[in-house]
């Protein structure tokens, strides 16, 4: 049995966050554990309350899995604050795994899921050992202090981030404009690719970082290549969105199901 894990926020109305990772990871065939950072009350509509676990009861989940379990691949998600990403980082060195970061800071309805002065912690800890960072474009912007309008902002702010010693850096197109969803993908030995799909007309995009993170690390869990884990992460978020779940008063979640169910064969174009 491929074992991942998620150590992220929970979302009590179970889009995004730790319910979105262990959802994704279920339909993906992986089994799924958690070390839970913080406890959200939040539904469709936003972030009502946060409260966050301590860096030692963070690490102590973390410890209780892998003292047990072959953990083969882990994402990262909300981390709130510089005290559990430093935490984490120590705790995740430890081991050999391939490491998913998924940079969450804000939520869709405003509210804060990072503290501003972790990012220092998440740049100069965390990132030097993940093996592939998904940032979308104001995470992108906020880690490199560069405006990003333009593609060559992006391979410009993508660059920037591979010089904090990451391997791999998924730039996320969802906050982009245009027909296509487009992501942009750079590796630190120079390669490159764009995945584009169709951009799906929807205010039902809870949790799609999540999802998409939870995706990928699912896929390198079940042994898949980076760059084959992120393609197919692409299709998982593609049927996930494009089957709306219409629940929720605000921004509803994407739905999980979709992807065993959809034909996603020719909906992610490379380039
Ligand atoms: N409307 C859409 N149609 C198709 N794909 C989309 C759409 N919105 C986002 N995506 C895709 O979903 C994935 C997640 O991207 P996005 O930029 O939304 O992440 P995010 O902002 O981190 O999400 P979150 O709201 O969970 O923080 C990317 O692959 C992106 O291209
Ligand atoms: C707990 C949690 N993690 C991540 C996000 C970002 O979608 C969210 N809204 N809530």
């Amino acid at each position: 049995m491929n074992i991942v894990m998620t150590i992220a926020g929970s979302d009590s109305s179970g889009g995004a966050g730790i319910q979105a990772d262990l959802k994704t990871f279920q339909e993906l065939g992986v089994y799924g554990t958690s070390a839970i950072t913080a406890l959200t009350a939040q539904n469709t509509l936003g972030v009502s309350d946060i409260l966050a676990a301590s860096p030692e009861f963070t690490v102590a989940q973390i410890q209780a899995v892998f003292e047990d379990l072959q953990v083969t691949a882990v994402k990262t998600g909300m981390l709130f604050s510089a005290e559990i990403i430093e935490a984490v980082t120590e705790e995740l060195q430890k081991h050999s795994v391939q490491l998913v970061v998924d940079p969450v800071m804000i939520a869709k309805g405003g509210a804060s899921l990072l503290q501003q002065e972790a990012i220092h912690a998440l740049k100069t800890k965390l990132l030097p050992i993940a093996t592939v960072l998904t940032p979308n474009i104001p995470e992108a912007e906020e880690i490199t202090g560069i405006q990003i309008e333009t593609v060559q902002d992006i391979e410009t702010a993508a660059k920037k981030i591979l010089a904090l010693g990451v391997q791999c850096v998924v730039m996320k197109g969802g906050h982009l404009e245009g027909e296509e969803a487009v992501d942009m993908v750079y590796f630190a030995d120079g390669a490159f690719f764009a995945m584009s799909s169709e951009r799906i007309n929807t205010k039902h995009t809870h949790g799609t970082g999540c999802t998409f993170s939870a995706a990928l690390t699912a896929f390198l869990g079940k042994g898949y290549a980076l760059r084959d884990a992120i393609i197919e992460a692409k299709h998982f978020i593609q049927a996930a969105i494009s089957h709306p779940l219409n629940i929720g008063n605000g921004h509803g979640p994407t739905n999980h199901f979709a992807y065993r169910k959809a034909q996603v064969k020719g909906q992610v174009k490379l380039h």
